[in-house]
């Protein structure tokens, strides 16, 4: 009553209350003239009240419903007072129903209880805290009659944006927050019962944001049963013993976003397919009491998909639908002319969701999205329908194609089936943003008419009637021109009618189909002809689909094949390249085996004139595998594509220009070491050489590069030997330059080892690995590099005379690759005598070079390619050349 209080006095500043109309198809209707009491005072809402069955007098509403309705003192749509309350004339019929219900508000402690529980606690920002205070001490809705609420903005929102309140009329009634559940079904749902027993189809549908009581109107509690309970016991109340019904509940679902599914929430029920406008598969229950349905819808309710959200701790997922069907049970002989295939379908909506509001996240956002799609596509086939009323010109837009739920309901969201939509709102002040959008929305609506409904079941012998008669006649003639003739003598209506008769049947076996005890003496030549029909037109019309369908899978299908073809064409190509180059290669090992086979092989000193002949320029493209297949122990090994520009620069540059000298460098690889050891061992009194060097990894990288090491054995005479092995996961490659002179004036040993990580390799000996100058004396240069397990390392030894100085660069795998490749090596002997020795030894798994330069697998390529050893030889020509041919 407190609440009546409020609404009255809300009704009396109405006057005062300005109106903003923001969009003229949504302008509230006129109030109807005809004598609607301006709002329910308090007499009348106690009238009403007094009217309105309580618990107690629930059983007597259901007793008398057989009386009838004018006599019905229960329901106010028969009462003498019917139009002061219930606006509903036959003209209004014609119009959608618009029913509005105003969810009590919580206490606030019971608020606070329910965001207590919920499971996101992170989006509880302070402004909901904040909200929750405010929350029911206000309302954001006031009624105005029966008809029409004021939506009053929030004083926050009135400062920050200005926004006025708005009136909504012309709705079919609008429902207090003190309304009862007995009070909605009287108004809004028995009316369609009474339809549905006569045999007309229905729907209801509740909308409304989230929370906001669809499911407690739709299902309710024990305590309080909602509209679906109402009905069934309605229904079985009035039922004759002829009639019984058939309960069908599913809901459609999506599951974590991906695509929409269907549930059959009845017992054993599993997932169901649909096929356009059909769900196959789908169960019914044949029930013969309400207390059997009222369990099996319970027990349904429990199968729902159901989450805990900010704004409702039980909110539904999904959209649920459920569908009584009337179907006339077996009569010896007696027709019943009430019997029908009506149905009388009522859905709970899940509730529109605002992402700040229920604080979804994951999952919950992703069923929010898709629950939000749902309802959007709804709303757009009835604005389409609506826009599609006004102007005829406006094509009636195939939203219903977007979303399973509006397929389903597409002969309702077309207007060819009456449907009564009910929308739940919550009054609180904080609800006011999602009770706008909800009026807004909806409201126009109610503007949609159904000039075009089904035929009601009194029609239907008539119709059946003509159509039984004819049937003879048409049976003889095609099935369409038949059908048409048909439908032609059905009145004035005959084009729709034809349609809709086509359809009916199509209905009729859609609603049968998982039913087995389906049995009506009186319609069932009518039917089976009627169904052999429809189902030779559906059948063309799946065939022609079908067909369709696989014309463009082939013609996809023969596109994507000559894509494949000239794919591999190009493929062919390549191949075809490949193979040239690989028989070049070939060639080229074969030429470079010889020159080989000239040195001796194995450790055997290289044969300077017989080795220049062998042309090194193409030394990188020599494939590994085929290197360590058949490389005996004079073979340099060279990587597969690391090494590609290594020898490219200098490798290694010596200069043996007046001493003799021995200069060795080794590479080795080992374990997940890998190390560039430059050892230069020259005869000269090695000041130069007694630093030895440790790189580290990161660093490494142009170390060797700008100053490993500068040997210029230019007086002496020399020996180069050079070694490369590479067993299995063990490479080694070493490059000894070995020069040997009977002035053993230098002493001292520098072996020197920059040691540098594998990924530091790759410019190490690409830049400068080493400039060996030994001018005066000789000297002995050895560079080695091997690779045993993972393990790189290359050491570049250089002696001189006598002197060795421990200088080793330890190179690491990756940075291999261009230490060597562009100064790793540069030895001229101008003037002295020399010998160069190179050999490559692989036993099985290890194979060896040893010979002046020695290069790992990932750096031997460039290394080699480009300056690995670049020896200056104008006293040997031969010798340059025969560790180009080393690459
Ligand atoms: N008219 C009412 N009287 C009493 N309680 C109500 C009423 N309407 C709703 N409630 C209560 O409000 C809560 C939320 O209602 P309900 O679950 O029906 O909302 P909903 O609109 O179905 O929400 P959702 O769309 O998230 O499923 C429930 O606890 C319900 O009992």
């Amino acid at each position: 009553m407190s609440t009546t209080k409020k609404d009255n006095s809300n009704l009396k500043s109405c006057p005062f209350t300005v109106t903003v109309r923001r969009n003229p198809p949504r302008r509230a209707r006129a109030t109807p003239s005809h004598g609607i009491a301006p709002f329910p005072n308090e007499e009348i809402l106690s009238e009403q009240v007094s009217h309105i069955p309580s618990a107690t007098s629930e059983d007597e509403i259901l007793k008398n419903p057989s009386s009838s309705e004018n006599e019905n003192p229960i329901n106010p749509t028969a009462s003498e007072n019917e139009n002061l309350i219930n606006p509903t004339t036959s003209e209004e019929n014609e119009n959608l129903k618009v029913f509005l219900r105003i969810r009590p508000s919580q206490p606030p402690n019971q608020a606070q209880r329910v965001r207590a529980k919920t499971a996101w606690p992170k989006k509880q920002t302070k402004n909901v805290t904040n909200n929750l205070k405010k929350k029911s001490s206000s309302s954001c809705i006031s009624m105005n009659d029966s008809q029409s609420v004021t939506l009053l903005v929030p004083s926050d929102l009135q400062d920050a944006k200005r926004v006025k309140s708005e009136t909504y009329g012309g709705f079919s009634h609008v429902f207090p927050s003190d309304s009862s559940q007995l009070e909605v079904y009287e108004r809004m749902v028995k009316p369609m019962v009474d339809e549905f027993m006569k045999g007309k189809s229905g729907m209801l549908a509740a909308l409304g944001p989230s929370g906001s009581g669809k499911t407690h109107t739709v299902f309710g509690t024990p305590r309080d049963p909602g509209m679906v309970p109402l009905v069934l016991r309605h229904i079985f109340k009035e039922t004759e013993a002829s009639r019984s019904y058939y309960v069908a509940i599913f809901e459609i679902y999506t599951e974590r976003g991906k695509s929409e599914k269907l549930f059959d929430l009845l017992p054993d029920g599993s997932e169901l397919s649909m096929q356009q406008s059909t769900i196959k598969g789908q169960k019914e229950v044949l029930i013969s009491n309400a207390e059997q349905a009222e369990s099996l819808i319970a027990q349904a309710v429990i199968k729902r998909a159901t989450a805990m959200t900010n704004t409702n701790c039980q909110s539904s997922r999904s959209q649920c639908i459920i569908n009584i069907r009337d179907v006339p049970k077996k009569g010896k002989g007696v027709v019943n002319s009430k019997s029908s295939n009506a149905v009388l379908t009522i859905i709970d909506l899940a509730g529109a969701e605002r992402e700040k509001r229920t604080g979804n996240q994951g999952t919950r956002l992703v069923e929010s999205n898709f629950i939000n799609n749902t309802l959007m596509v709804f709303g757009l086939c009835l604005r389409s329908l609506l826009e599609h009323q006004k102007n005829p010109k406006k094509q009636l837009q195939k939203h219903f194609q977007n979303s399973m739920l509006t397929r389903y309901l597409r002969d309702y969201l077309e207007g060819k089936k009456r449907m009564t939509l009910l929308l739940t709102a919550k009054s609180g002040e904080d609800d006011y943003l999602d009770t706008s959008h909800l009026l807004r929305q909806a409201s126009p609506y109610m503007q949609i008419k159904y000039n075009e409904v089904e035929p009601s079941i009194n029609m239907v012998p008539k119709k059946r009637h003509h159509q039984a008669s004819s049937i003879i006649d048409c049976a003889k003639q095609s099935p369409s021109l038949a059908h048409l003739k048909r439908m032609k003598l059905v009145g004035e209506h005959a084009v729709q009618n034809a349609e809709k008769s086509v359809e009916e049947c199509d209905t009729s076996k859609k609603d049968t189909s998982t039913v087995s005890k389906f049995d009506d003496s009186s319609s069932v030549p009518l039917k089976s002809e009627c169904n052999s029909h429809a189902e030779s037109e559906r059948s063309q019309i799946i065939m022609r689909n079908f067909a369709r369908v696989l014309w463009n899978v082939l013609k996809e299908s023969n596109s994507k094949l000559k894509a494949a073809e000239s794919e591999i064409l190009g493929l062919k190509e390549i191949i075809g390249y490949e193979k040239e180059k690989n028989l070049e290669l070939e060639t080229q090992l074969n030429a470079f085996r010889a020159a080989c086979t000239c040195c001796g092989g194995g450790n055997g000193k290289t044969n300077i004139e017989d080795c220049s002949l062998v042309d090194l320029d193409h030394r990188h493209n020599l494939d590994q595998e085929e290197f360590n297949a058949e490389s005996s122990s004079f073979e340099p090994r060279l990587d597969q594509s690391d090494a590609e520009h290594m020898p490219c620069s200098t490798c290694s540059e010596l200069d043996y220009e007046k001493s003799d000298r021995k200069l060795s460098i080794s590479l080795s690889k080992s374990g997940h070491h890998n190390a560039l050891e430059v050892d230069a061992m020259d005869k000269m009194p090695c000041e130069i050489f007694h630093s030895e060097s440790s790189l580290e990894p990161s660093n490494e990288e142009h170390m060797l590069g700008s100053t490993c090491r500068a040997l210029e054995p230019e007086k002496s005479d020399g020996e180069v030997p050079g070694s490369l092995s590479n067993s299995g996961i063990h490479k080694a490659f070493e490059v000894n330059a070995v020069r040997t002179v009977p002035n053993e004036t230098f002493n001292a040993e520098s072996p020197y080892k920059p040691i540098i990580d594998q990924l530091a390799e790759e410019h190490m000996l690409g830049s400068t690995c080493m400039k060996l100058d030994s001018e005066i004396s000789d000297r002995e240069v050895s560079v080695s590099s091997s690779k045993p397990g993972h393990d790189n390392s290359l050491e570049v030894d250089a002696e001189t005379f006598n002197a060795e100085s421990p200088s080793k660069p330890i190179i690491d795998q990756l940075g291999e690759e261009h230490m060597l490749g562009s100064t790793c090596l540069k030895s001229d002997s101008e003037i002295s005598d020399r010998e160069v020795s190179v050999s490559s030894s692989k036993p099985v798994l290890d194979n060896s070079l040893e010979v002046d330069v020695g290069i790992d697998r990932l750096g031997e390529e460039q290394m080699l390619g480009s300056n690995c050893t670049k020896l200056d030889s104008e006293i040997s020509d031969s010798l340059g050349l025969f560790i180009k041919a080393c690459a």
